[in-house]
């Protein structure tokens, strides 16, 4: 049986509005979830029921205002020192507009490579960029472009390898294939499945499309009004399992 990667128990959010008299907003209430190493686990549910916020709550770019999010069995708030690091590190987030992932001021050598430093590799970074890139499916000759002179789909690839670089168990994707073409997507797609399948990464998986949960998610989550309707199994056959 694979472990479980990261887990959200009874978790809530109310974000406060209004200066003068502070009102607050509850977005999030009691959601329960969990993902495992090696498989997908889709959200699903209509415009403004706290998809992306749940999202930016699991992968630490966002507290709770109730229950708690686990990696590993610990408690994101008692993190610290190397584990806090390795939480940071395995946990990425790609967002729906890659260019917008990517600093618009790098070249992707550059954006790549200042991961690399992040994590504290000197020297032999240089082939281990061209290994990423390869391993999404770009060529060297991207290296010295800067994020507006590629297509929506390279960027996203290029945001895919930063992450990879990283060496992620988790990957948090918001809507990744929204803001591309549909044959783009359908590559997207079919590059995140291999992925998981020969690194074994947990996806959490935010999206509109029905067919996009459908090919890579084997469990769906559906959110209403910050309230998780329930967790039913997904279509595995679709991807082929
Ligand atoms: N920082 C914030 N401050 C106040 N309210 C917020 C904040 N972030 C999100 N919200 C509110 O929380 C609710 C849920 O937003 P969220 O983006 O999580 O929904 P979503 O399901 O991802 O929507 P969509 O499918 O349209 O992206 C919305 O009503 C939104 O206005």
């Amino acid at each position: 049986m694979l472990g479980t990667l990261l887990r959200g128990v009874g978790i809530g959010k109310a974000f406060s509005r209004g200066i003068v008299r502070r009102r607050t907003r509850v977005v999030l209430e009691d959601v329960t979830l969990e993902i495992g190493e090696g498989r997908t686990l889709g959200l699903v549910g209509p415009s403004g029921s706290g998809k992306t916020t749940l999202a930016r709550i699991v992968a630490g770019l966002e507290t709770p205002t109730a229950g708690r999010v686990l990696y590993r069995g610990r408690d994101l708030r008692d993190l610290r020192g190397g584990e806090r690091k390795a939480f940071r590190r395995r946990v990425q987030m790609i967002f729906q507009d890659p260019e917008g992932s990517l600093n618009p001021r790098k070249t992707i050598r550059r954006s790549l490579e200042e991961v690399l430093d992040l994590r504290g590799v000197q020297g032999g970074g240089r082939q281990e960029v061209r290994e990423v890139l390869e391993v999404v499916g770009m060529e060297a000759e991207v290296l010295d472009r800067l994020p507006s002179q590629l297509s929506g789909g390279q960027n996203q690839r290029i945001a895919l390898a930063r992450a990879l670089i990283l060496e992620p168990e988790v990957l948090v994707l918001d809507e990744p294939t929204s803001a591309l073409d549909v044959s783009v997507q359908a590559q997207i797609l079919h590059l995140l499945r291999d992925l998981q399948r020969e690194r074994g990464i947990g996806y959490l998986l935010i999206s509109h499309h029905p067919e996009v949960v459908g090919f890579l998610a084997q469990e769906v989550a559906l959110l209403r009004g910050g309230r998780l309707l329930r967790i039913e199994g997904g279509e595995e056959g679709k991807a082929g399992r």
